[in-house]
């Protein structure tokens, strides 16, 4: 069963829409949700939630429309957002105890784990929680009440390299288990170490959602004196952007032969700054 499948979503702001956005995410896989700031990620995950109200679309959790079966969607679903408010001053315990009682299957030693695991101390507030600590406490409470799909809005964001690098390392063993993991980030080399698949919005509009290594390898990097390349390799470069010497661009991997100086392999965020570049132009 497919843990979430997004078709047609459709939002209109004043000043932004998301258009026609549908993916579906595959169970036990960890996908990435890339694109610039203002692209739509937020708003999509919030669109899942009903936290915005989409003007047309259908998102279906487990198969289940999330209009009628809210309840049973959100035992199974966790949802961390970077910026997640809680009762600041009130004792994790609390907020713990508090939380706890809206979920059926609530298992307390899976929590006492997640505690040990994350060196969590529930006698300490939100407010005395570093931002890793934050979303740490919310990731241990999606786990204990046993989401097997944990959507997550910009998790990394504002954690130090080595916090980062603890918390990816959990989404591989979470993966491991099981687990569905939806992340949106601009840190995109935070995907590269852990991703399976990518989803790419540009503008209010799915632009890729493939596999990393499919996304990746679909392209290539190259760097080259503008005035050396013929019209037809001109043509060929992807948001060409101003390099030390010369230009750098993206190309379409199969356009390599075309080039006498032989191209790399890009990463995600090469990609993607070259892709946002010629996207711009
Ligand atoms: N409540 C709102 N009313 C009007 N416009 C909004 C509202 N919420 C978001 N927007 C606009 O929608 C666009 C997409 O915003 P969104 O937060 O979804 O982007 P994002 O990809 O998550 O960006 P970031 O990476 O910066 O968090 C932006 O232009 C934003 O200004």
């Amino acid at each position: 069963m497919t843990p979430l499948e997004v078709v047609g979503l459709n939002k209109a702001y004043p000043a932004f829409r998301l258009t026609d956005v549908s993916f579906a995410l595959e169970k036990g896989k960890i996908t990435g949700f890339i694109g610039r700031n203002g692209a739509g990620k937020s708003t999509t995950i919030k669109s899942l939630f009903n936290l915005v109200h989409p003007d047309s679309g259908e998102i279906r959790f487990f198969g289940l429309d999330y209009e009628g079966h809210e309840r049973e969607i959100k035992q199974r679903v966790g949802y961390v957002s970077g910026a997640f408010a809680y009762y600041g001053k009130k004792k994790l315990r609390a907020i713990t105890s508090v939380t706890k009682a809206f979920y059926s299957n609530w298992d307390d030693a899976a929590y006492k784990d997640c505690l040990h695991r994350f060196a969590l101390d529930e006698n300490k507030t939100p407010e005395q929680l570093s931002a890793g600590m934050k979303v740490k406490y919310a990731l241990a409470l999606a786990l204990s009440h046993g989401a097997e799909l944990l959507i997550l809005d910009e998790p990394t964001s504002g954690l130090d390299p080595v916090s980062r690098e603890d918390l990816l390392e959990l989404f591989l063993d979470l993966c491991d288990a099981g687990k569905t993991i939806f992340f949106s980030t601009h840190i995109t080399s935070d995907l590269d170490k852990c991703a399976d698949r990518i989803v790419y919005i540009q503008n209010g509009r799915i632009v890729a959602d493939d596999t990393l290594e499919g996304f990746v390898d679909a392209y290539r990097l190259v760097q080259a004196d503008p005035k050396k390349l013929t019209q037809e390799q001109t043509e060929k470069l992807i948001g060409p952007r101003r390099a030390k010497h010369g230009v750098t661009a993206l190309i379409r991997a199969q356009d390599a032969d075309s080039f006498a100086r032989p191209s790399e392999k890009a990463d995600l965020e090469q990609i993607m700054v070259h892709l946002e570049k010629e996207e711009a132009e």
